[in-house]
């Protein structure tokens, strides 16, 4: 029997043209199994709540990790442990139900080309990847109330962590004299999304992606991921892969900061690599403004030109639809 969701069958050609050949194989240095594995830098934020050097010393060493690295991990983050366990069982649960009730069924008012799985665009085994995840507009849900355990939950995990990402997103702005209030007038609630992934066991062969690399398109990411691992990096144009933390959240860097930044914060390409023996599961919150927002370099020599962020997941869709890759900012560069 195929797998659920149904890879084999469905992506059979290309998993039979690509593996093993060696004109569409990665080239040996983008090998994913021999990558170092490497702690983030780890930011304790209660101390955003003591005295004024503490609070100093920790926005410091929140912008340093995001234009060094793009990338870090949270403890002390706000969020409690109860609600992380409780989002991660119902994420569970929604990923057990038979493939056809996640492809067919309208699940609480989740948009109906919220379930993705697989890459349908691929062309090659390196666009490919080999997940399954719901894609949640925060707009459908936030106004739900207790409709069921899975949409209350996911509202309370919502508000916590969009708490967390407005104070992690001010502090970036602060840190570079911008004004701190852009983010809670363009990013509501209503515009950001909660992207639930799981990978199933992949058995045919390690250089199959779970995701494959990208940049995410948003402001700024917070991602919840269990103690499987699988998660890399690139870090000095080498890939890293990180060190999962039971007690942080990892939080990274979007082409949009990148861009709003004028390249200060760097958007950094990730990927999740496949396993054979155990299922992953993770949790992304992306801060998003609306579709009208302008993302405008805060500097006197623009490093990209001015765009909406509507132009700019448009031009992302239509650049994986027809090329099968994303982009991105080098698309907006002067
Ligand atoms: C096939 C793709 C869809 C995606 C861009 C990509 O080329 C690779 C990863 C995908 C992802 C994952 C994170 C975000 O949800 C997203 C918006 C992004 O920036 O990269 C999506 C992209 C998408 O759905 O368009
Ligand atoms: O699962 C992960 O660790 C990363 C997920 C991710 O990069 C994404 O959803 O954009
Ligand atoms: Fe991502």
């Amino acid at each position: 029997m195929d797998s659920d969701p149904p890879f084999l069958d469905t992506y059979k050609t290309l998993f039979e043209n690509c593996i093993g050949d060696a004109r569409t194989e990665r080239p040996k240095d983008e090998k994913i199994s021999i990558v170092e594995e490497c702690e983030l830098p780890l930011i304790d934020l209660s101390r955003l709540n003591l005295g004024v050097l503490e609070r100093e010393e920790c926005k410091r060493e929140i912008a340093k990790a995001s234009t060094e690295w793009g990338f870090f991990q949270a403890v002390n983050h706000g969020v409690s442990a109860e609600i992380l366990e409780r989002m991660r069982s119902e994420q569970v649960k929604v990923f057990q139900l038979p493939f056809n009730k996640k492809a067919k069924e309208k699940l609480l008012n989740f948009s109906p080309d919220s379930y993705r799985w697989g890459t349908p665009s691929a062309t090659c085994l390196r666009q490919f990847s080999w997940s399954e995840a719901f894609h949640i507009p925060l707009t459908g849900i936030l106004g739900l109330g207790e409709f069921n355990s899975l949409s209350s939950t996911i509202g309370e995990f919502a508000t916590t962590v969009s708490d967390l990402a407005q104070r992690i997103a001010e502090i970036l702005a602060e840190n570079l004299g911008l004004k701190s209030t852009f983010f809670a007038e363009n990013c509501l609630a209503g515009t950001c999304y909660l992207r639930m992934n799981r990978y199933p066991q992949c058995p045919i062969s390690s250089e199959v992606f779970g995701l494959m690399p990208h940049t995410d398109s948003d402001f700024l990411t917070i991602l919840h991921q269990d103690q499987v691992g699988g998660l890399q990096l690139v870090k000095d144009g080498r890939w890293i892969t990180v060190k999962p933390n039971p007690k942080a959240l990892i939080i990274n860097i979007g082409d949009l900061f990148q861009a709003w930044s004028n390249g200060v914060y760097k958007s950094v390409e990730h990927r999740v690599t496949t396993n054979q023996q155990v299922e992953r599961f993770s949790i992304a919150y992306f801060l998003c403004p609306s579709y009208d927002t302008l993302i405008q370099s805060c500097s006197e020599a623009p490093v990209y030109r001015k765009f909406s962020f509507r132009e700019y997941r448009q031009q992302v869709q239509e650049d994986v639809q027809t090329t099968g890759y994303k982009v991105g900012l080098p698309r907006f560069l002067r």
